[in-house]
């Protein structure tokens, strides 16, 4: 088990390496984006399913609290949280769009949707996706995958930020490593007074 806690360690490390070494530049990019969807008074829209649910919900809290610096709530609302909705209309129509409509409902063009798949493959994430573009919302995508980088959500997102690791594990501690790396560059460029 100690090589297993080895070999995990230095594989999860890895998968960030590889990530940062890709894609520094488009991590500066989506902070830039999302600084500028606050002060033109748009919100983050966040989504994805299981971990991916977790991480928005997780990266809405940051925003709305705070993460290190004491500043006013920033608007970023998960898409996972409201049971209400997400069983009426996985109910009623089908699981594939349960975030879709939730954009629908509450997109504007000043907002960003942030999608959130290891895969890029997941089909509500993918709807969700199509009706952001058709608002005229910027849509970015945290992704993962060496065969088919970025998945489906490759072809339809503004910007796609992802992890070449085929490790659905590794791939989700990178994403929440850059979930809080962008709450902390956002709060810097926004707040921070030196
Ligand atoms: O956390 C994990 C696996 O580590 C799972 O809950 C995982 O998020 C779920 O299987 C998701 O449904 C996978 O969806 P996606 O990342 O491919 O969009
Ligand atoms: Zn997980």
């Amino acid at each position: 088990m100690k090589t297993l806690i080895s070999t995990n360690l230095v594989q999860s490390i890895m998968a960030k390496e590889a990530f940062v070494k890709e894609s520094v530049d488009d991590i500066l990019l989506l902070s830039e984006w999302i600084r500028e969807v606050f002060e033109d008074g748009g919100k983050l829209l966040i989504f994805g399913n299981g971990g991916s649910a977790a991480d928005a919900q997780h990266l809405a809290a940051e925003f709305v609290n705070r993460f290190l610096i004491n500043r006013r709530p920033l608007p970023a609302l998960a898409l996972t949280t409201d049971s209400s909705v997400l069983t009426s209309i996985a109910n009623d129509f089908s699981y594939e769009l349960v975030f879709a409509k939730q954009i629908q409902a509450l997109g504007k063009p000043e907002d960003l949707a942030l999608g959130i798949s290891t895969s890029g493959t997941s089909a509500n994430v993918v709807k969700a996706m199509e009706a952001a573009r058709t608002i005229g919302m910027k849509t970015v995508a945290l992704t993962g995958g060496t065969a088919r980088p970025g998945g489906d959500l490759a072809a339809i997102c503004d910007l796609v930020l992802n992890v070449p690791s085929d490790s659905t594990p590794h791939i989700q501690e990178t994403h929440l490593w850059v979930e809080h790396l962008l709450c902390e560059i956002v709060e810097r460029q926004m707040f921070a007074s030196s």
